[in-house]
């Protein structure tokens, strides 16, 4: 049994809470909002954020960094990836050599172009920093349904420490080396589910859906990789996986606000209905500025941006996209008369 917390209280961070006290750990859920940390002790549940899975009696609420952190074997970082850097700051002084930090969010920083596992490792030197990804809506883990996710981690010895801790019958756990591909697809494919999210609004089918998974993920992987990402990264669950789930469930929060814009809301408005974080909203400036970078193209992400930033109308984004300079599929057709 592992002495374990949770640092960001919000519905990811709830699932992930119960699904360790279900595999035996001891847990700690820690928020620095004061009326939530009341409101789980008090309730047991969290209502706004996941509403209907019970929080066990023996798990400890508390609004005090120094207690959630001292002598814990894990701290499971779950605040979105805006409070990632001012979460980190704070935790710091808190953190032993070697304790172990496994951030669960997803996104890039918009001013540095940096990873989340880059801002802590930059905020808190000491830490061993390891990052948990994956198709896995916590509405679903919250229930129990079988899920598969990666943990990756610079360490082998890591990544295989926290498969034992996270994974059971209903939560299958694969390891990676590949941090920083698994972090691309995460952050990456929140924006591409914006975009499947007003195709949605704007009433299309099926096929669009199809087509923006897969130019999406051929996107991803096209910026991932000249980054360092892995190719089998972006085909797995880290990548293709999650792109599917976020695209397709309604769940996501990613693929709902983009329903909304779809439907003619702003970015605001549409942010401000689906009261949960979009975190595809704070990564599309940070992908264009990395495919800047790296000289690669990202036609739906540029037009997801066109539509969040310029007020460009989601229709006219799309017919951009669809009649763009005519292309091969796959790059390399040597010797194809
Ligand atoms: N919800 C999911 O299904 C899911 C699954 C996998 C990964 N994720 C990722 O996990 C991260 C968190 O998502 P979520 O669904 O839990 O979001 P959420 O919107 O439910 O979480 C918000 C929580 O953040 C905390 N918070 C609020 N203001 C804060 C501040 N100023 N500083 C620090 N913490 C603050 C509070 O505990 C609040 O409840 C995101 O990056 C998301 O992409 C979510
Ligand atoms: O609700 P979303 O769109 O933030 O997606 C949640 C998870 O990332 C799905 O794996």
């Amino acid at each position: 049994m592992a002495d374990v917390s949770i640092i960001g209280a919000g519905s990811w961070g709830t699932a992930l809470a119960v699904l360790l006290h279900k595999n035996g750990h001891k847990v700690t859920i820690w928020s620095i909002v004061e009326q939530e940390i009341e409101m789980l002790r008090e309730k047991h549940e969290h209502k706004d954020k996941l509403p209907g899975v019970k929080l066990p009696d023996d798990m400890v609420f508390t609004t005090d960094l120094e207690a959630a952190i001292n002598g814990k074997e894990v701290l499971v970082l779950a605040v979105p990836s805006p409070y990632t850097r001012s979460t980190s700051r704070m935790m710091k002084e808190y953190v032993a050599e070697g304790q172990i930090i496994v951030d669960v969010a997803k996104g890039i920083e918009e001013n540095t172009l940096m990873t989340l596992s880059q801002i802590i490792e930059e905020e808190i030197p000491q830490a061993t920093v390891a990052v948990l990804s994956g198709p896995s809506h916590a509405e679903e883990v919250g229930r129990g349904i079988p899920t598969t996710i990666v943990v990756g981690a610079h360490k082998k010895e890591t990544a295989e420490y926290l498969q034992n801790l996270f994974m059971n019958e209903v939560f299958r756990v694969y390891i990676s080396p590949d941090v920083l591909g698994i972090e691309l697809g995460a952050a990456l494919k929140n924006v591409v589910a914006l975009a499947a999210g007003i195709a949605d609004g704007l009433g299309y089918g099926d096929n669009t859906k199809a087509a923006l998974i897969t130019r999406g993920i051929t996107e991803i992987s096209r910026l991932g990789m000249a980054m360092g990402g892995r190719f089998e990264t972006f085909s797995g669950l880290t990548g293709i996986g999650d792109l599917i789930v976020t695209c397709a469930s309604m769940h996501s929060r990613n693929r709902r606000a983009g329903i909304l814009i779809g439907k003619g809301y702003t970015m605001e408005e549409a942010m401000e209905e689906v009261k949960m974080v979009v975190e595809g909203v704070y990564s599309a400036k940070a992908a264009i500025a990395l495919a800047q970078k790296y000289d690669v193209q990202l036609p739906i992400i540029e037009q997801v941006n066109e539509v969040l930033f310029s007020g460009k109308p989601a229709d006219a984004a799309v017919k951009e996209l669809m009649i763009r300079d005519k292309k091969l599929e796959i790059a390399f057709s040597e010797g194809w008369e």
